[in-house]
């Protein structure tokens, strides 16, 4: 994940360490230099200006290097943030569903904002460190050409500055990883409460739910402070180391310059450079910013591992939507097989409803008849053909989808009925909207079709309408409405299951009902129990057997004809 982000932002990555390494060199050259205008004001003056001069451009040119550095490191981190954002939304929304059931909503959401803009600043890190690492090997060089005997002395204490590097690295990396898990179990307990805000507030229980949100908040602290404790003892022990190496080098110069094999200019580069070389402040910094982007990658690349789904090239002969289950299979996320080999066909031109009782795995069955999930084993056929060997706009031109709690996408609210590609004509729009009898209150609402839909508070019964009416508008072959009419009132569910039930030739119809009366205007039914196909035929004859009956919680045969006859 790293990698790649590196590679995305090749160039700048690239430019950006060729500026930090220019500004390391000059930052090398002025110590030198500096050793040279002095020994040139003691010695000869008149050469002093020259050298004078040179320190003055030296250090002018360390000022630009760094302001163009830290323009640079900022907009390199923004765009590779900006790039790990849209790679990461685009392979969420490509995988479907499943990666919202396996991470929920709030830890993708805090993966995609925090995680990818702390994993931003890896290409960035990773160039300032090749400069951090520059600059004390650099200055170790440097004394080594001033003097060999000042290398040796400094490289003598070189193997504990390395051991502080080691483990601070080490130990810094578990801290972030754990610190970013209990971030992210906060974040999604957060989305969660969010999402039952009612729930929470019917049941007074809001004290709890911020206790629950917060039970990760000790162990954060605990994180956050063994974090700090980890930084503070490696910048500890390299202050303690740094001064000893400055002191020992800057002790070996004043007996050279006693014996005259160093010149007082040279006293004081070497001086600068034993602090250049033991400059492990900077480089303990870039390795905690690397060892936080890296544990960010890292969670990233959890998300990206999860396969998407795939498409392949094959289109639909003609057909009325015929519908059908080959052996399938399918587990929930827990790995508990809901269904178990069904076999079940839907004939075009039919309207199927499935009933059983809750669990009984109907939302699934519906889920892999239009493939928003796919079986563990066993195939579903469209009008012959594998969902599976569909193209993407094929399957979603063909398939279209109602749900219980629609989301209400888009705009406006005639966004919302036409959301999808393609848009759906403004005509279609409302004729939908007239069938899943919803353009009334919509055009009660104060800018009828065009009301923003934040300015459209509804009722639920409303929402699935307006879902049923996209359902509707977009058309398609094989029409699925997953529990999308269990909010409207009889009334209104009587004339919308007429609209849909009546013998439109031409496409298929997949309910799932839990209301009795729904099942009994379909043309017939599906009953799921254990996993496996009970019975399949019509509600009417079915309802002689009282487990049927059970599924509607009734005993009695008052609903025979689904109460509404
Ligand atoms: N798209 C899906 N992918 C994987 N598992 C799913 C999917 N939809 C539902 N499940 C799982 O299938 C099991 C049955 O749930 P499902 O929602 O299908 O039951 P149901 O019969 O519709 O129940 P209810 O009438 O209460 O809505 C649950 O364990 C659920 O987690």
């Amino acid at each position: 994940m790293l990698g790649a982000a590196t590679r995305h932002s090749g160039f700048r990555c690239a430019t950006l360490a060729f500026l930090s390494l220019a500004g390391t060199a000059a930052g090398l050259l002025l110590p030198a230099t500096l050793g040279r205008a002095l020994d040139a004001l003691l010695t000869d003056p008149s050469r002093a200006t020259n050298w004078v001069l040179r320190c003055t451009a030296l250090m002018l040119v360390l000022a630009v290097l760094d302001a163009c550095e830290t323009v640079l490191g900022a907009t390199t981190s923004a765009r590779a943030t900006a790039w790990l954002r849209e790679r990461l939304t685009g392979h969420v929304l490509g995988v479907g569903p499943r990666v919202g059931h396996r991470f929920g909503p709030g830890e993708l959401v805090a993966r995609l904002v925090g995680n990818a803009a702390q994993a931003g600043t890896a290409p960035a890190t990773l160039a300032g460190l090749f400069a951090a690492l520059a600059a004390p090997l650099g200055a170790v060089v440097a004394l080594w050409l001033i003097d060999p005997r000042l290398a040796l002395v400094f490289l003598g204490g070189v193997p504990i500055v390395v051991a502080v590097l080691r483990a601070f690295a080490r130990n810094s990396s578990r801290c972030v990883a754990r610190y970013q898990d209990a971030q992210g179990r906060i974040a999604g307990a957060l989305a969660e409460a969010i999402g039952g805000a009612r729930t929470i507030a019917a049941g007074g229980t809001a004290d709890k739910e911020v206790a629950r949100i917060l039970r990760p908040l000790p162990e954060l602290s605990r994180e956050g402070h063994r974090m700090w404790r980890v930084q503070g003892r490696a910048a500890a022990q390299a202050v303690g180391v740094a001064p000893l190496l400055q002191i020992a080098v800057l002790a070996t110069a004043g007996l050279l310059l006693t014996q005259h094999r160093l010149s007082v200019g040279e006293l004081l580069a070497a001086s600068r450079y034993a602090v250049l070389a033991t400059g492990v402040g900077v480089l303990v910094g870039r390795l905690g910013g690397l060892v936080e982007a890296r544990a960010s990658a890292r969670r990233l690349g959890e998300v990206l591992d999860e396969p998407e789904t795939t498409y392949r090239r094959r289109h639909l002969p003609p057909g009325q939507g015929t519908l059908e289950l080959r052996a399938v299979t399918a587990r929930n996320r827990d790995g508990r097989t809901v269904l178990d080999g069904v076999d079940l066909v839907v004939p075009g031109g039919t309207t199927m409803a499935v009933v059983g009782r809750s669990g009984a795995g109907k939302s699934l069955l519906a889920a892999l008849a239009g493939r928003l999930a796919d079986p563990d084993s066993g195939e579903v056929l469209l009008d012959g053909v594998p969902l599976r060997e569909l193209d993407r706009p094929t399957l979603r031109r063909a398939i279209g989808y109602a749900f219980e709690r629609p989301a209400l996408l888009g705009e406006t609210v005639e966004d919302t009925i036409g959301f999808g590609h393609p848009t759906p004509p403004p005509g279609r729009v409302r004729e939908a909207a007239r069938t899943a009898r919803a353009d009334d209150f919509v055009r009660r609402l104060p800018h009828g079709y065009a009301t923003p839909c934040t300015a459209a508070p509804l009722s639920g019964g409303e929402a699935q309408r307006l879902g049923l009416a996209r359902a509707f508008a977009r058309g398609g072959r094989l029409l699925i409405l997953d529990d999308a009419l269990s909010s409207l009132d009889t009334v209104t569910e009587h004339h919308v299951t007429e609209a849909l039930f009546r013998r439109t030739p031409g496409y298929g119809r997949l309910v799932v009902a839990h209301r009795a009366s729904t099942a009994a205007r379909a043309d017939s039914v599906t009953w799921l129990d254990g996993g496996h196909v009970r019975a399949v035929g019509r509600h009417a004859e079915l309802w002689a057997q009282p487990g049927y009956r059970a599924v509607f919680g009734s005993d009695t045969g008052d609903e025979r004809n689904g109460g509404s006859s």
